[in-house]
């Protein structure tokens, strides 16, 4: 059930905006975006990330050990990445807020134990644009900054098909996943949680 929105340090969370019977639907439409372009755990300079990730659209966001950036094709098949499935850009849509159409949908697989440091999104050219991200599968603990680095945080829990926007003030804020609750819920095969992140990249 859809619930109130929240809002977290300028994020702005909607509780169960997708429902049951659309979270498997887009499931099924992001398994074929990874049989297309299969997920590939990024390695930085840091080292390999705990999350595992492919994208779809025009651009992929793309990790090595000489950096990170949006790259056009699949960096081991050397493919286009594949198309944003209609349920991901539906929702995009309707809570954007932006005549856009997002160029990019990164696609991030966290199997058990994953989670991803605090960081800001910031590879993109134009910032009026939102980021729009989409939680299916166990639920995370969300954790989320300051556009500064450090200072004081806040968390919330984000279940399968909660919806969150970051934008205007808060389109810069430092965030990441602390956790995720293993076992939380049945929708992935294998259990996990998928986070699926949609941007203008221009
Ligand atoms: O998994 C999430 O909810 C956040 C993902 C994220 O921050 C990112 O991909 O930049
Ligand atoms: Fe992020």
């Amino acid at each position: 059930m859809r619930g109130e929105e929240i809002e977290l340090r300028g994020v702005k969370v909607l509780p169960g905006f997708i429902d049951a019977d659309a979270q498997a639907a887009m499931l099924a439409e992001l398994r074929e975006v990874a049989r297309a372009a299969p997920v590939m755990r990024p390695v930085t300079r840091r080292g390999p990330m705990s999350v595992q990730m492919t994208s779809a659209g025009r651009l992929g966001w793309v990790a090595d050990r000489r950096g990170y950036r949006y790259a056009p094709l699949h960096p081991e098949t050397g493919a286009p990445w594949p198309p944003i499935p209609d349920s991901v850009l539906a929702v995009w849509r309707a809570v954007a807020g932006v005549a856009v159409d997002p160029d990019s949908c990164l696609v991030n697989l966290y199997r058990e134990g994953a989670k991803m440091g605090m960081h800001q999104d910031r590879d993109e050219g134009d910032f009026s644009y939102p980021v729009v991200s989409i939680s299916l599968g166990d639920e995370a603990l969300f954790r989320v900054g300051s556009v500064e680095r450090g200072g004081s945080t806040a968390s919330i829990w984000l279940r399968s098909g909660d919806v969150a926007v970051m934008s205007g003030a808060a389109r810069l804020v430092h965030h990441g996943i602390d956790r995720v609750r293993a076992g939380s819920s049945t929708l992935i095969p294998g259990g996990g949680r998928i986070n699926v992140t949609l941007r203008v990249v221009r």
